[in-house]
């Protein structure tokens, strides 16, 4: 069995519960009201923001030229994905949010960058890998079953779609590679930081339905 695929199983019913949260229930149905989705562009343009700096970092930590220049491509990637929302959905809505990071945002972003900076480099890829592997599945699973036509289509597509899916690729393979010559406390380590991301990525989701606030 496949270090991802073990990954999988554990935060399995994290997942479950992501896929079954209102917040993507709504957006397949296109149900989702407008005001919601523009509060979580507005986190995800912030977060996105602070993701590219994660991946550049674990890039610089990698053991071999080859993972630096993926993980340098993710990050750009990342960088782009932020502008395109800034011109599209920015634009489209006329979105003019300041209030910065809501609670759920802070905790994945500055976990991330943590991740990336002070634990090993073993464990900042799987702390990096449910970004990728969280949102293909939730981008295939909106696609599959969504209702035609979606006010939501553009980010459907986005997640579902080929490009990203050789990202998600990637970087499993990466994440399988590093586990394979791995110590038995560095893959504990590993899926520890693995299902605390993928809980970190339904604390957004949920941010963002409940248009969380500080509470003070
Ligand atoms: C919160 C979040 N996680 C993952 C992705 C995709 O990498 C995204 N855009 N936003
Ligand atoms: C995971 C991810 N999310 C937005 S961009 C990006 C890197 C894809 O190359």
């Amino acid at each position: 069995m496949k270090f991802t695929d073990q990954l999988w199983e554990e935060a399995l019913p994290v997942y479950t519960e992501i896929e079954n949260h209102p917040f993507n229930q709504e957006l397949k149905d296109g149900t989702l009201p407008v005001e919601k989705f523009q509060f979580y562009i507005y986190q995800d343009s912030l977060y996105l923001a602070d993701f590219a700096k994660a991946l550049a970092t674990a890039g610089t930590r990698a053991g071999n030229s080859s993972e630096l220049l993926e993980f340098l491509q993710f990050a750009q990637n990342a960088i782009l994905v932020e502008r395109a929302l800034h011109i599209g959905y920015f634009k489209e809505y006329d979105i003019d949010l300041k209030s910065g990071k809501a609670p759920g945002c802070f905790a994945y972003t500055n976990y991330l960058l943590a991740a990336s900076t002070f634990e090993s480099y073993e464990v900042a890829v799987a702390a990096l890998l449910p970004c990728f592997w969280i949102y293909k599945k939730v981008g295939d699973y909106i696609y599959e079953n969504q209702a035609k036509p979606n006010s939501y289509q553009n980010w459907i597509d986005a997640y579902a779609g080929e490009d990203f899916a050789k990202s998600v690729e990637n970087a499993l393979k990466i994440c399988n590679q590093l586990a394979q010559n791995a110590s038995e406390s560095t893959k504990l380590k590993m899926r520890e930081a693995y299902l605390t991301a993928s809980r970190l990525e339904y604390v957004f989701w949920d941010s963002a339905y409940r248009l969380e606030e500080w509470p003070v």
